[in-house]
């Protein structure tokens, strides 16, 4: 595992019980070791403001030294000078993403090995790999793939892994065992309190 990868923590306005930047700083006082702005779904920010908050977020990682990573949205890495983008199979093709920025970090991901046999997988840095449990923070996530689903992609992947979905204080023992990070959106952003959200993972 990448070191970025161990406790990576997603989030966008819509998510937070409180202020996103208060959350996010909250969330780094706890320790995480990546953060992505994932500003999308019902009741998130578009245009100016989105641009804003991302500011706000990249500039209060910077301060601490974590890896900021923009979620989908390519032509806003330039904007924030992101450290990395996500992108999943729906999203710009890998191949452009890579050919544009040869030096970005880019997380891809996948939910199966057919998914993964089909993605020019080598050109990321690491993979997200889920819905590894249920999750109510996607709309359209898809089938569950649990533990032995993402052993499945490691397996044959080669490349650092993120697990995703569903990874809460209860199941996260699980998931530490088969080496993968973790990465959560509700179990930090939706606690009451973020800081002892993280620690309970770690
Ligand atoms: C670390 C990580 N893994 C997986 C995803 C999901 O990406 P994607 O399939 O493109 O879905 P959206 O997040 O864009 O709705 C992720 N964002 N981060
Ligand atoms: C953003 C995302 N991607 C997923 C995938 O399976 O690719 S699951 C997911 C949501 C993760 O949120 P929570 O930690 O609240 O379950
Ligand atoms: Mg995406």
């Amino acid at each position: 595992m990448i070191d970025y990868l161990h406790t990576y923590f997603i989030m966008g306005s819509q998510n937070c019980k409180k202020d996103p930047v208060e959350t996010l700083r909250r969330a780094i006082r706890g320790g995480i070791t990546a953060f992505q702005f994932r500003e999308k779904g019902e009741g998130s920010l578009t245009g100016a403001e989105k641009v804003k908050l991302g500011h706000r977020l990249r500039e209060e990682c910077r301060e601490h030294g974590i890896p900021f990573f923009v979620n989908d949205d390519i032509e806003l890495v330039s904007e924030w000078k992101a450290d990395g983008v996500h992108i999943g199979q729906e999203d710009t093709e890998i191949e452009k993403v890579r050919d544009r920025f040869p030096d970005l970090i880019i997380g891809l991901s996948v939910s199966t090995p057919e998914e993964l046999e089909q993605s020019r997988y080598e050109l990321a840095d690491y993979l997200g790999v889920g819905p590894v449990f249920k999750t109510s923070s996607k709309e359209d996530a898809k089938d569950v793939i649990g533990i032995e689903g993402l052993r499945a992609i490691q397996n044959r992947a080669g490349l650092p892994v993120v697990a995703i979905g569903g990874i809460h204080e209860g199941n996260v023992q699980k998931v530490r065992e088969t080496g993968a990070g973790i990465s959560v959106i509700s179990a930090i952003a939706s606690n009451e309190d973020p800081v002892s959200g993280v620690q309970r993972l770690l």
